[in-house]
């Protein structure tokens, strides 16, 4: 404990307030760690409008008065939910902190027991004593690790420990000042009982970073740290495509660390590349150059989506991204169509070329065939299938054919599906043939920022028909 906090006072930083909450975890099973984190907001980079939301929980925790006049209920249970390294942790302590709350910070594992009634008397010891210090925060990290669904074939210790945890967070009454903060990776995960209202029932979705976000993040972990004048955050975060804010505290750290080594007065660009090389070679085998490459491919693969659903005018787009997210290297997230039952043809075929914009931009600019369109493959077979076969929207004609019946795919119905498909596709290649320019632009503007609105889309196509 001395030596890690004499290590980060060399490096002229605070020990990060949840990190003196995991070391003064003792050598006992019973969750004991709590603490009174000065953790705030302000070492949170980015992620502005779920501070926003967070705000409002610290406001209620505050002034509940002001809540229980207007008949408000106190939020009782939220959480977080996205891929791991992204802050929530940090997010949960910072809620603690601005809070004066006290924070116990428990992992969903620790509850797993053997035997029966352990894991469910865990839970009841940590509320009893989150009640005893309350204003108190409870984060659970990993939560599916109790909360997951409950099946069927009944673990019998797993379904007392959750049923522990609904019974405690419905037992709260309306003044007590606890809340539970649960991150998991895995929202599908969790057994509906928890999401239900008067449990978990705010989910923020926390995601990957994006450009700006991994500068502001830098800005944060160097913030207290002498750096030369030849370090170029700005140009380190475009350098770091796919990273999270763990993995930029690690690059800060150990730029420092190689500072130390050097017995440099100041941290160098080039213990930045160090570190940068060094963290890279631990996340993946990975060069810088190959990540660039790849995040050029993505950028036209989404460019492609974006553009074709723009100039097709079918599907409202919320936002654009080639952050990875999950097993997706980019993605374009789309308004859901508001309770929509009919489709005509012409719609189902936008459907089709949309998706396959993202290959055929490929195709075009790289005149390659890449394993990045697998989703979107499989989304525009179901959709010509159902057109043949559910349909009738081919030359078979007006019939419908059993799915089920695992012999239905005959040449004919095939020749059908791959028709539509490959007309689309053709459809598709020559639209952005006919864009190409835009799908540059919307491309580079990709590249550049990660993350694109469908303002930002709008905009920069209107700005390029002008000039
Ligand atoms: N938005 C951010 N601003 C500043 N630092 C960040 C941010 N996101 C992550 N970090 C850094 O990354 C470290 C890891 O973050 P944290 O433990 O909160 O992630 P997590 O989402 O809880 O991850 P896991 O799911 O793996 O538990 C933090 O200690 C912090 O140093
Ligand atoms: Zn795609």
């Amino acid at each position: 404990m001395n030596l890690l906090n004499n290590f980060f006072k060399k490096l002229n930083n605070p020990v990060p307030a949840f990190v003196q909450t995991k070391l003064e975890k003792d050598g006992s099973n019973e969750p004991t760690l709590n603490s009174k984190p000065k953790t705030t907001f302000r070492d949170v980079a980015g992620l502005e409008e779920i501070k926003e939301e967070l705000f409002e929980v610290v406001d209620f925790m505050k002034s509940p008065e002001k809540y229980q006049k207007m008949g408000a209920k106190i939020p009782k249970g939220i959480l977080f939910y996205g891929p791991p390294g992204t802050g929530k942790t940090l997010l949960a302590s910072a809620v603690a902190g601005e809070t004066n709350s006290s924070f116990f910070n428990v992992t969903g594992s620790e509850f797993v027991e053997k035997y029966v009634g352990v894991g469910a008397k865990r839970v009841r010891t940590l509320f009893e004593k989150a009640r005893k210090e309350a204003p108190s925060i409870i984060f659970i990290d990993e939560i599916d690790a109790i909360g997951a669904k409950r099946h069927l074939e009944s673990n019998n210790e797993k379904d007392q420990t959750l049923n522990q945890l609904l019974v405690e967070m419905d037992g709260f009454n309306k003044d007590s000042n606890i809340i539970i903060i649960g991150a998991t990776n895995r929202l599908d995960l969790l057994d509906d009982a928890l999401l239900r209202p008067g449990r978990f029932d705010r989910h923020i979705h926390i995601s990957s970073p994006n450009v700006k976000t991994r500068y502001e993040i830098l800005k944060v972990h160097t913030n207290n740290k002498p750096l030369d004048k030849t370090v170029d955050l700005d140009l380190l975060a475009k350098k770091t495509h796919g990273f999270n804010g763990a993995h930029l505290a690690n690059i800060a750290n150990e730029a420092a660390i190689y500072a130390v080594r050097d017995a440099s007065e100041v941290i160098t660009s080039e213990h930045f590349d160090r570190a940068l090389e060094r963290v890279i070679a631990g996340v993946e085998s990975k060069s810088s150059a190959l990540i660039e490459k790849e995040k050029k491919i993505v950028s036209y693969h989404e460019a492609g989506h974006a553009l074709v659903s723009n100039i097709l005018n079918l599907c409202k787009i919320q936002k654009i991204s080639i952050v990875p997210r999950g097993e997706a290297l980019g993605y374009v997230l789309q308004l859901p169509d508001e309770d929509r039952y009919i489709y005509t043809k012409t719609e189902l075929i936008s459907k089709i070329q949309i998706l396959l914009a993202g290959k055929a931009a490929e195709e075009l600019i790289f005149n390659h065939q890449s394993t990045g369109a697998k989703d979107d493959l499989q989304k525009v077979t179901d959709i010509a299938t159902n057109m043949v076969c559910d349909y009738g929207m081919s030359k078979l004609g007006l019939i419908t054919i059993d799915k089920n019946n695992k012999n239905f795919l005959t040449e004919s119905i095939q020749n059908e599906i791959n028709n539509i498909i490959n007309t689309c596709y053709d459809k598709t290649l020559k639209l952005l043939k006919q864009n190409i320019n835009d799908l540059h632009i919307v491309s580079k503007f990709l590249f550049e920022n990660e993350t694109m609105t469908c303002n930002e889309l709008e905009d920069l196509i209107r700005k390029e028909a002008a000039n």
